[in-house]
């Protein structure tokens, strides 16, 4: 697969600041891949989007489009001779032109004839076919939001960049509009890099995400990888709901916890303490003592529809007052106070603290 993005040692501080918005950030994008820059807010994942873009300048690194280099410390492309599209967080459509009219915005170095073909062609695509005379104020989010990807698709561009696409959509409609938004790009065959808080938009439309804090990119991988694999603490907890414990390492690579003794994985060294992550659905419950469990009394049930959130506490050891989430099947019948719990190895992840 050929890498059509390339982001090198990006720094970026702006000035006036102390601190750096960005460290020596390194992303590679594929072609046709959609990438999701994930990330709290502040963590400098808008600022990653906008110094691929050319809205702002990096003091330190390079940002390599389709083979050609965009900017660096001798060189910088604007934006509009980057060929990037881009989709903006308020979509930044014209309110008094049509449809029509702000797809067509972009294609005036094409014929007429060019222009409609094009303009038919990502009308079909975003189904927006009928609405061409509209404008902004008649159509809805959701509209609105493909009125601006089929503008920023017209030209072609090599990348498309999108800034929080999903945040000015109501909630009821998210999911819909996700995978409406993943099928259009698919089907075009662009390559995505857009930006987010929210992890269910990177698991709905991502095939590759980079998970980012206080400027660093932390870990970059597929949605999978990192929710079964977080590189650290603070990620596993980012990723959706886990439960942390902390293991001592032995020197012959055995950990010891409050839930069990896990296996070091092969060549990971990660000190003497380590931190283990078990998702709530990654539990064994029985409801009698058994070696190598956790007793835990049930403080809270909440049924959730497809399973029951169990909320435990832990009772005494090492993690006494350590409170747990479990998952276990909608039809889990015990009622008891107290459980017990045993995490396998293939479900234990170990980890850095940090
Ligand atoms: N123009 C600016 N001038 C000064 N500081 C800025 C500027 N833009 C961003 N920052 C700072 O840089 C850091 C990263 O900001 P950035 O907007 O990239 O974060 P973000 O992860 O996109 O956050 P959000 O999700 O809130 O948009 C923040 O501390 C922010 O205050």
């Amino acid at each position: 697969m050929s890498i059509i993005l390339s982001a090198k040692n990006l720094t970026k501080t702006y000035p006036g600041n102390k601190y750096r918005s960005l460290i020596n950030f390194n992303l590679n994008v594929e072609k046709g891949q959609i990438t999701a820059l994930l990330g709290e807010s502040g963590c400098g994942k808008t600022t990653a989007l906008r110094i691929i873009a050319g809205f702002e300048s990096a003091e330190k690194g390079e940002v390599i489009i389709n083979n050609r280099v965009m900017a660096n410390d001798r060189l910088f492309t604007e934006p509009n001779d980057r060929g990037v599209g881009i989709v903006f967080q308020d979509y930044a459509l014209f309110p008094h032109k049509t449809v029509w009219k702000n797809i067509v915005f972009g294609l005036n170095k094409l014929s007429k004839s060019e222009q409609q073909s094009v303009a038919e062609k990502v009308l079909s695509l975003t189904g927006l076919k009928g609405y061409e005379q509209r404008y902004p104020h008649q159509l809805s989010g959701g509209q609105r939001q493909r009125v601006a990807l089929a503008r920023a698709l017209a030209p072609n561009p090599g990348v498309l960049l999108m800034d929080e696409p999903f945040s000015n959509i109501d909630s009821m409609k998210k999911n819909q509009i996700r995978e409406e938004i993943r099928e259009i790009l698919k089907a075009a065959g662009t390559t995505v890099v857009f930006v987010t808080h929210d992890t269910k938009d990177v698991l709905a439309i991502a095939d590759r995400v980079a998970v980012m804090k206080e400027g660093v990119l932390m870990q970059e991988g597929t949605p999978k990888e990192i929710f079964n694999h977080p590189a650290n603490e603070y990620i596993a907890h980012f990723f959706g709901k886990t439960n942390v414990f902390q293991g001592n390492a032995d020197e012959n690579g055995k950990v010891a916890s409050e839930i069990g003794v896990f296996n070091l994985p092969e060549g990971k060294d990660f000190g003497e303490n380590v931190s283990i992550s078990v998702r709530p659905n990654s539990f064994l419950v029985h409801t009698t003592e058994r070696r190598g469990t956790v007793q835990v009394l049930v403080k809270k049930r909440i049924f959730m529809g497809e399973y029951t959130e169990l909320i435990c506490s832990i009772q005494s050891g090492s993690e006494a007052g350590m409170d747990l989430f479990v998952h276990v099947s909608s039809d889990f019948q015990a009622t008891n106070d107290h459980l017990w719990l045993e995490v396998e190895e293939k479900n234990a992840w170990l980890m850095d603290l940090h």
